[in-house]
Order: structure tokens, then sequence, then C-alpha cells
């Protein structure tokens, strides 16, 4: 698993290595050096490419620009440099200063050799484009400094690279971060970002590569370590690969493999209902190997769950005894998926929630769950406590989405948003337990470890998908034959993303192949019971 680090910790690590007596400046020549050779070997398919416009802005990112610009020149290549702001242009005839800082030591070497560079004006850049033609476009504006909405000037810049680029077909390389991700968070202000085919990140893996709109920015990531620093612990981990399953032992039963009880698909007031919830999970739960599947749902859907899901057996949601005799029986009850928002599932939410810690059972909190809980923590503070001190010694996974959270942390989307690393850890430290943060690049928390997830895509982004996931987490979770990791969230999470992306792929049987737009959380389970296979095999 390769490790994420936060902006704190990448510093840290530098500050640690010059601690050590190494000088900072031969870090930054190192870094700008490996980049360089990362550019030549991106492109030596074209061996005719040397011409490259190096974007620089004013911070040690810019530093490593310069001295990009410097060593392509020496190495014979056409440089232009388009400088960000006059405001950091040096008085060349000013002398070298010891106290001068390493961005303008590099910007001196670069410019005593060739003062090449243009200053970038919005106003004036139809007078700069002429000097704009290039092979590689080369993003050295901001790296991990970049901690908030861009300037109108920055904004600016980052457009017009982004135009030039696209205008010229250059190979865009973003040095560390594509400028205007906030590596700390994954975080783009509307939309201006570089769009980078690269990224060479430098020293360590920012966390916030990974998820939210950092996604649609980084283009293929490639890491330049320059620092050793294996015995940093990381802020998190980026999961990618799934834990294989072992084979079923011969003399078992379905007993074996755990019971799930489902309880959602509601119907509120004569409305259509949430049915489809209940059904998504449960036969995300079957094909994830649990043994036996009950359905608690509103009644009217209990023709629909036994036809689309024979396997299942169903059971009235507001039927308050006959659930929580099942409870008692069952491994796992996943709550939440249709459930509905009205007072009576609020009261049956916090009856079956009960009876499930009384009797010891791993809960899966989902979708209307988590509305209600986040109604009980103000409400019933108790409950609250009492589930978080549960917990603590028995399994229980929340799985909210950034809306479910903020309602969860009574707050705004937004704050959500702009940190969810810290959105997730605060959820764990309010309700205790493991959780899901989902969306792009979903985290998850668990064991009190962070992760970014590395698999799924936007074919995901449609109704249903949760509770499939749900469902997925419940079918693990209640087969005791298997290892920790193999049940975990994360091998859910793993799994869920995994058949998104084997159903969207172009060189899969055409079979399993659907593309994003269009895809169906019931086209899920089917490929899910494929992936678990693959993983087998
Ligand atoms: N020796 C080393 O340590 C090494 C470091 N290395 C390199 O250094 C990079 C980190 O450098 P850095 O810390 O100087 O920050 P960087 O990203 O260049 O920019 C900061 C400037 O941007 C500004 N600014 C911030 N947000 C803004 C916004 N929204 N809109 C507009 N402006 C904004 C900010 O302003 P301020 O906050 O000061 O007001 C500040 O002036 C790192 O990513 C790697 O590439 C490597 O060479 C390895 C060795
Ligand atoms: N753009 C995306 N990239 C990757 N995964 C996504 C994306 N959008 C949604 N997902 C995943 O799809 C699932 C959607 O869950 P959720 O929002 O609860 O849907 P629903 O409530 O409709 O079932 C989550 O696992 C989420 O991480
Ligand atoms: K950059």
């Amino acid at each position: 698993m390769i490790a994420l680090y936060n902006t704190e910790q990448v510093y840290q690590i530098e500050k640690a290595w010059f601690a050590q007596g190494h000088d900072s400046f031969a870090l930054m020549q190192q870094a700008a050096w490996q980049c360089v050779q990362r550019i030549i070997h991106a492109v030596q398919q074209k061996p005719q490419t040397k011409r490259a416009c190096v974007w620089v802005g004013h911070g040690n990112n810019g530093g490593d620009g310069w001295l990009i610009s410097h060593y392509l020149q020496k190495l014979g290549w056409q440089v232009t440099t388009v400088v960000m702001s006059a405001d950091s242009l040096l008085d060349m005839d000013d002398m070298l200063d010891a106290s001068d800082s390493d961005a303008h030591k590099a910007q001196r070497i670069a410019r005593q050799h060739r003062d090449n560079f243009h200053v970038f004006q919005q106003e004036a850049r139809d007078a700069l484009a002429v000097h704009l033609a290039a092979d590689v476009y080369v993003d050295a504006l901001f790296g991990i400094g970049f901690d908030r909405a861009p300037t109108a000037q920055a904004a600016h810049t980052i457009g017009a690279f982004n135009h030039y680029a696209a205008q010229h077909q250059a190979l865009k390389v973003a040095i560390d971060v594509p400028s205007g991700v906030v590596a700390q968070t994954g975080q783009v202000f509307d939309g201006v970002a570089i769009r980078a085919d690269i990224t060479l990140c430098l020293v360590a893996r920012k966390q916030g590569l990974h998820t939210k709109d950092a996604l649609d920015y980084i283009g293929r990531v490639t890491d330049i370590p320059l620092v050793p620093h294996s015995d940093s612990v990381p802020n998190a981990w980026l999961l990618s690969q799934a834990y294989p399953f072992a084979a079923r032992q011969n003399n078992s039963h379905k007993g074996s493999y755990g019971h799930v009880l489902i309880v959602g698909g509601n119907r509120i007031d004569g409305s259509q209902g949430m049915g489809g919830a209940a059904i998504l999970a449960a036969s995300s739960a079957m094909a994830a190997g649990a043994g036996k599947i009950t359905v608690a749902c509103h009644d009217a859907f209990h023709g629909a769950v036994l036809t689309s899901l024979p396997d299942a057996m169903t059971l009235d949601v507001h039927d308050t005894q006959g659930v929580r005799g099942l409870i008692q029986s069952a491994q796992v009850v996943a709550i939440g998926m249709g459930l509905g928002r009205d007072a009576t599932a609020e009261h049956l939410f916090q009856a079956y929630v009960q009876t499930a810690m009384e009797h010891q059972v791993a809960l899966i909190i989902d979708a209307d769950g988590l509305y209600h809980l986040a109604t009980l923590d103000k409400k019933a503070p108790d409950f609250v406590q009492a589930l978080k001190a549960y917990a603590q010694r028995h399994s229980v996974r929340f799985t909210p989405h950034s809306g479910e959270a903020a309602r969860l942390l009574h707050t705004e989307v937004a704050s959500i948003e702009q940190n969810r690393f810290a959105a997730i850890r605060k959820c764990a430290q309010h309700y205790g337990g493991d959780w899901l943060l989902k969306g792009a690049g979903s985290l998850v928390l668990e064991e009190d470890v962070l992760y970014v997830c590395a698999v799924g895509n936007a074919g995901l982004a449609s109704a249903g998908m949760g509770d499939v996931l749900s469902g997925v987490n419940a079918g693990l979770m209640a087969q005791q034959d298997l290892d920790t990791d193999q049940r975990s969230l994360r091998q859910a999470v793993l799994l869920h993303g995994m058949a998104g992306d084997t159903l969207t792929q172009t060189d899969i049987p055409a079979t399993w192949r659907i593309g994003q737009r269009g895809l169906q959380a019931q086209d899920m389970p089917a490929v899910i019971r494929h992936e678990m296979t693959t993983l087998s095999e």
C-alpha cells in the first residue's frame, strides 16, 4: 500500500532531513534534476520533442521550476519560462546574498545562464502567446504551499496554462502537485487547477492527490522520494488491493456463513416507498457470500423482494416483536437503507439498534439510519453514547456520504468537503466505530487507521450504489470463517469499487462491460461475486 502524508508531515520529513546536516538547496536541485529525467523519459517515444514551457510561481515550487528550466536548457532544449508575478523577480545586478531563499538561488542560476523569461499578465496574454509554442508544459506555480482559494492572478495564470497547453497539445507535467489542488485535502476551487497528464510527486505522496476534486487533475502520479522517510508514520494509506478469500470448508452449512438482517425498504403515508434499497442491499449481501438473509421491509414490498431474490426471507419492518426476535439470531444487522425519515421510522431505528446492542450483534448504519442517528444525537444523547461505548467492543460501521456526515456533525456540507480527512476523524471521535466517508476517493477509518480508496469511478454515482455497499459490508461481516481483513470495511469498499471498475473498463469480456453512464446498482451484485472469485483464484 502506498503511504500518504499530510502537508505538515511532508514539511517535517524535509525538516528532519535538513536537521541531519543536509542542504535544502541541494534537495531542490535533486528534485529538479530528477523531474527533468522523468520529463525526458515521458517524451522518449518522440525524440524530436525538445521544446518546453515552464510556468513558475514565487515559492519553492517555483524554485523547482527555475531549475528545471535551467537543466532542460543545458540539455539542449528550447525553454520559455513564464513567471506568474513580476513581484518575485530578482534584480540580477544585486549580488548573490547568503540569505537568499532557495527559490531565489534557483532563479539566479537559471537567469544567469539565459534570461529567457516572460511575466504573465492577464491583459497582455495575446502578446505572450507567440512565445508559448512547446511540446511539454511544466507546472511549477504552486506546490504544497497552496492552501486556499486562488487569487485572481493565480486563477488567471492557471487558466492560461491550461488554455495554451491544450492549444499546443503539449504534455502537461505538474511538479509535486497540480497547481490549484490543495495537497492536504484534494480540494479545487471553482475548477481552477492545472489538468496534468503527469504529476511528479516530490518527497512523499500527498494524501489529497487521491480524493475528491484532485482525481480530475492529477493524471498519472509518479513518486520522486528524494529523502528516506520509511520510518515516518503516514497519515493514511492508499487502498487498491483487496485481500484474497480462502476456500470454504467442505464440512460447513449455511449457518456457518452467518445470517444477515437488512432493515429498510419502508413506505410512508402511501408514497411509492423505497423497497429497492432493501432489495439491492439484500442481493449484494447474498452475492458477497452471506449464508442467510432476512429482509425486514414494508409488507407492500414482500412480493417484490421474493420475486427478485427468492433466496431471502421477509418480515414486516413494523412488526417490532418479530424483528427484535430475529435480531437476536442474526450475526449482522444493516439498518437504514430506505427506512424513511418520519417519527415511526426513527422509533424503529432506535429500538432495533438498541436490541442489536443488547444481543451483541454487529451493525451497519447507513442512509436514513444516519439521519436518525443525527437527530438522536441531540434528542437522546444517552442512546448515542451507549452506541459509542458498544462500538468500542463490537463491530459497528457507519457509512455516510458528505451530506449525511454534515448532518451527523451538525454542520454544512461545504465544511465537510473542505476537509474530508478531518471530517471522518471528527465523526469517529464523536460516535465511535469504523467509518466510511463516501464519494470520489472514499475515505475509510477503520481501527483508527485512515485509508483512501483508489478504486471505483463516477459510474458509481447513481442511486442505490450505497445500498449495494451496505449489503457487501453485511455479507462479509456475517461470514465468521473469514479473517479480519477479509471481512473488513476496506475490503467491502474495495470489492464495490472494483466491481464498478470492471463494469466500466474497456478491456474486459463484453458480458460485464457497461460504461459509466447508465451503470445501475442492480448491475453490481453479480460482478461483486465475480470479483470475489477472481480474488480467490
Ligand atoms: N527545500 C524544500 O523545502 C523543498 C521544497 N520543494 C518544493 O517546494 C514546494 C513547497 O514550497 P512552498 O512551501 O514555498 O510553497 P509553494 O507551493 O511553492 O507556494 C507558496 C506560495 O504560494 C502562495 N499561495 C498559497 N496559496 C495561494 C493561493 N490560493 N493563491 C495565491 N497564492 C497562494 C503562498 O503565499 P503565502 O501563504 O505566503 O501568503 C506562498 O507565497 C513543494 O511543493 C516542492 O515543490 C522541493 O523543491 C523539495 C525541496
Ligand atoms: N464519482 C465517484 N467516484 C467513485 N465512487 C463514487 C463516485 N460517486 C459515488 N461513488 C460511490 O458510490 C456509492 C454511492 O453511495 P450513496 O451516495 O450512499 O448512494 P445511494 O444513497 O444512492 O445508495 C458510494 O460508495 C460512493 O463512494
Ligand atoms: K505545481
